[in-house]
């Protein structure tokens, strides 16, 4: 499968996966619809798909804003430099962004995209595994507050995600293994079958084997579609796609959004969320080893070390937006490739599962 599509009503888009994309105008003219283009990208990204990108749009007046790399830089700062650019270069309000690159930056550039003029169209091209079975779908866009992640954005969703494969080529080996960490969460709210394609295939996939890359990367995109399309705003089941995440972007921020990288932090997250699931009972010791044993597999980490403090996680979460009272609201598993949304677990029984994850 090359295309998925995603539809929540009022907006129908493509999400195009394959090789050799970038280059290709026909993906982007039917979303542009003046000369003006802002191409949003950061240092890294920059000169290994820049110059591929600018050949699609030689019919556009591109402008090109280039960020700092890093999760620390998406942030209020540098969401406000992208907004002056925009008012300085008289951007109209029928001009279009395109975000080129991982998570971060299609995340802000989706966040200026949903507040420029109230609402200009985007597009996002992704370049990280993470960003194409996840951060490009969907429509969450955000920056981060110093005190709690994506603490302000919108939904928005994208004109088109286009994925090129190729990009994946450059992709530094811990990067990819951060994106494997969504994809297993894939499989483990939605899809078991998906999970033992996993287990099944773990040096082709490790070796990035294109024909498994495009596999994964489809499925997991149907998936969210599925998801997005019956719940758009989280006010119930996407709120699944968040497993790992309270545990996870607590960690982050206790890290500075230096320490680990998002998917490192949603692996280890979701550790404690199966063990606070097992410690209750809820699933045998033989699933939670199983799915602690593909993380490692994917060389994904599956322990905080024991200088955390468990007490500022918990503070952390408290902020998590899910909350819908006091109690902190969690996914946790139920079966099989499947999960529930919670917030019946006392404050104990979270700091122990926590606890049970910490390691010298
Ligand atoms: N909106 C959503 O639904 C959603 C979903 C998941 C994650 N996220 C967000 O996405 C972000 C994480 O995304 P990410 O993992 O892509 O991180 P990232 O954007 O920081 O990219 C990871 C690293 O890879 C580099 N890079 C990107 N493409 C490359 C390529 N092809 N070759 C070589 N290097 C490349 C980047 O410069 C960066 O150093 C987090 O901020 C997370 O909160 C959002
Ligand atoms: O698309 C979603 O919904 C998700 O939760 C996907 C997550 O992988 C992603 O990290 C998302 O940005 C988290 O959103 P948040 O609402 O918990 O900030
Ligand atoms: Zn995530």
């Amino acid at each position: 499968m090359n295309q998925v599509t995603v539809d929540v009503g009022c907006h129908r888009y493509p999400i195009h996966i394959d090789s050799g994309l970038i280059a290709g105008k026909n993906y982007y003219s039917p979303f542009i619809h003046s000369s003006q283009v802002l191409v949003v990208t950061n240092e890294t990204v920059k000169p290994l798909y820049l110059p591929k990108l600018l050949s699609a749009l030689n019919d556009y007046q591109v402008d090109v804003f280039t960020m700092p790399d890093g999760e620390a830089f998406k942030s209020f700062e540098t969401f406000q430099s992208i907004i002056e650019l925009l008012i300085d270069n008289q951007f109209r309000r029928n001009a279009t962004i395109i975000a080129l690159g991982g998570g971060v930056v299609g995340d802000i550039s989706g966040f200026a995209a949903a507040c420029y003029q109230r609402g200009i169209p985007f597009i996002q091209v992704p370049t990280t595994l993470l960003a194409m079975v996840d951060s490009s779908v969907g429509g969450k866009t955000a920056i981060n507050h110093p005190r709690a992640k994506n603490m302000i954005g919108a939904f928005y969703q994208p004109e088109a995600v286009i994925a090129d494969l190729d990009c994946l080529k450059t992709l530094p080996a811990r990067e990819f293994a951060a994106g494997m960490a969504e994809v297993i969460k894939y499989g483990l709210i939605y899809d078991f079958a998906l999970f033992q394609y996993l287990e099944a295939n773990i040096d082709s996939i490790k070796s990035k084997q294109s024909e498994h890359l495009q596999t994964i990367i489809a499925q997991c995109c149907s998936i969210k579609a599925e998801v997005v399309q019956q719940d758009e705003k989280e006010k119930g089941i996407r709120g699944i796609l968040n497993l790992g995440h309270t545990f996870g972007h607590a960690v982050e921020k206790a890290g500075n959004y230096q320490r680990f990288l998002h998917g490192e932090a949603v692996a280890i997250g979701t550790c404690m969320a199966f063990a606070l699931a097992k410690n209750d009972g809820q699933i045998s010791n033989e699933y939670f080893n199983r799915v602690i044993d593909l993380f490692q597999q994917y060389d994904l980490p599956t322990f905080l070390s024991d200088d955390y403090s468990v007490d500022a996680l918990i503070e952390t979460m408290k902020h998590d937006k899910k909350n819908k009272t006091e109690n902190i609201t969690l996914i946790i598993p139920l079966s099989e490739g499947a999960v529930e949304i919670t917030e019946r677990y006392s404050l104990d029984a979270i700091r122990n599962a926590i606890s049970s994850r910490l390691k010298k």
